[in-house]
């Protein structure tokens, strides 16, 4: 405990966020990396159920809705590896994104730089908001040239970023198993790949890298990183909200946002959301606090979910499909049929034309949720039949390779 205290005391002495001190000591702390106490985890989960548990209720929310996606990306649509670098996305959850997007206007709001984020995913009909929200962009057309929706909330910062980049480099090369990551408008300093002893040093680095910039920049932690970011009020629960608005879909009630997301700074995105009426979803395999209302457990249990929204969009309650305005770069899939539709969205047509047939209640039922609910669930036996399915399916517990192996869920609580 001695160890935390003085990182505290770092952490205090240079005015740091003081949350983050906290939450370190809590990621050394042995006893919290042991998480699994089963009692403890399902009194969290009747809080925050799991959602391909309760597709019903979540159906029921949806049903006749114009639904909105945002994705995180690390940790969310892949599982978390040892090498940054490495987190690329499987063919199987492009393939359910690309899906996604072609039912429902979908972004992907991630920590990283938007060009290393639409690097990982290449899926060019997505919004994307890199660097924490602080560079949106969206969709790109047939020629790649980005529709007019790009805003950088801190741009102003760059050169303040690059030296920070630089100045980090010079201060971590010397620590084993330390790296940092330029991520545009923001810098990550991991420490994924250190031994446990070294995690302060990688602190204290950051801590003096920042010192003379207080006022200008600050430091949060995300999932054994610690992440330095402008001082401007924007984040991802900003960004959310200036898609919704760029989308012309705010503040309206037949419009459903969902955001999914796995680490702290999610947690902004969710709040936003509570604040809005719409669906947050956890990915944690622990219990921890979250404004988010449903989880699951792994990037496994995301793609089932993509998948089970997939066959409610195209169902008779997308509120998409009664909808004939198309919003700002973005148009419901049964108006994307002219010349103009791009190109990868003629050939998804082309490929699932199932996926453009809306999924009809059978004869003498005219609950279409209940329809839907019958064709995706299977019932709620099913959908359990299912999640266990996909949890053992490897997820946490898949054998480790080099870098691209899963970090083992109880190693590595975060
Ligand atoms: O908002 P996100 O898309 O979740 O980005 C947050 C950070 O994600 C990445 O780091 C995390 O994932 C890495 C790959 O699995 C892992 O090695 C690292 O320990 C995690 O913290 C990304 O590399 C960071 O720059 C982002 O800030």
């Amino acid at each position: 405990m001695h160890a935390v205290k003085s990182e505290a005391a770092i952490l205090a002495g240079t005015g740091t966020d003081s949350s983050l001190a906290a939450s370190l000591a809590a990621a050394i702390d042995p006893l919290k990396q042991q998480h699994g106490d089963d009692h403890e985890y399902n009194a969290w989960r009747d809080e925050h159920p799991c959602i391909l548990q309760h597709f019903d209720t979540f159906l029921e929310r949806v049903n006749g809705k114009r639904v909105a996606v945002f994705l995180d990306y690390d940790g969310t649509l892949t599982p978390i590896v040892n090498n940054p670098d490495n987190a690329v996305l499987s063919p199987q959850m492009r393939d359910t994104v690309r899906q996604v997007a072609h039912l429902f206007p979908t972004a992907i709001i991630s920590g990283r730089g938007r060009d290393k984020v639409e690097g990982f995913v290449q899926l060019p009909e997505l919004f994307y908001a890199g660097s924490h929200g602080m560079d949106i962009a969206g969709p790109k057309d047939d020629h790649s040239n980005l529709t007019p929706h790009n805003f950088q909330a801190a741009a102003e910062f760059r050169p303040m970023i690059d030296q920070l980049y630089h100045d980090l480099c010079k201060r971590l090369q010397d620590i084993p198993g330390a790296s940092v990551e330029h991520n545009n408008f923001c810098v990550s300093a991991h420490f994924r790949n250190c031994a446990t002893e070294h995690w302060q040093q990688v602190v204290v680095a950051v801590n003096e890298s920042v010192a003379a910039q207080q006022a200008q920049l600050h430091v949060t932690r995300g999932r054994k990183v610690l992440e330095v970011r402008p001082q401007v009020d924007w984040d991802k629960g900003r960004a959310l909200l200036h898609l919704l608005e760029v989308l012309g879909l705010q503040q309206q009630a037949d419009v459903l946002p969902i955001y999914i997301g796995d680490d702290k700074t999610d947690e902004d995105a969710f709040r936003a959301l509570q604040d809005h009426t719409g669906i947050g979803i956890l990915v944690s395999t622990k219990a921890k606090p979250t404004a988010a209302a449903f989880t699951v457990r792994d990037p496994e249990e995301v793609a089932a979910f993509l998948k089970m929204l997939v066959q409610y969009g195209t169902s008779s309650g997308n509120g998409w499909w009664t909808h004939q305005d198309a919003c700002n770069g973005w148009a419901p899939a049964h108006l994307r049929h002219s010349s103009s539709a791009p190109a990868g969205l003629a050939a998804l047509a082309d490929l699932a034309p199932q996926l453009l047939r809306p999924v009809m209640a059978p004869a003498g039922q005219t609950d279409v949720t209940a329809a839907v609910a019958a064709a995706v669930l299977r019932p709620a036996a099913a959908a359990a039949a299912a999640a266990a399915a996909v949890a053992g399916s490897g997820g946490a517990a898949a054998a480790p390779a080099a870098d691209a192996a899963p970090v083992a869920a109880a190693a590595a609580a975060d």
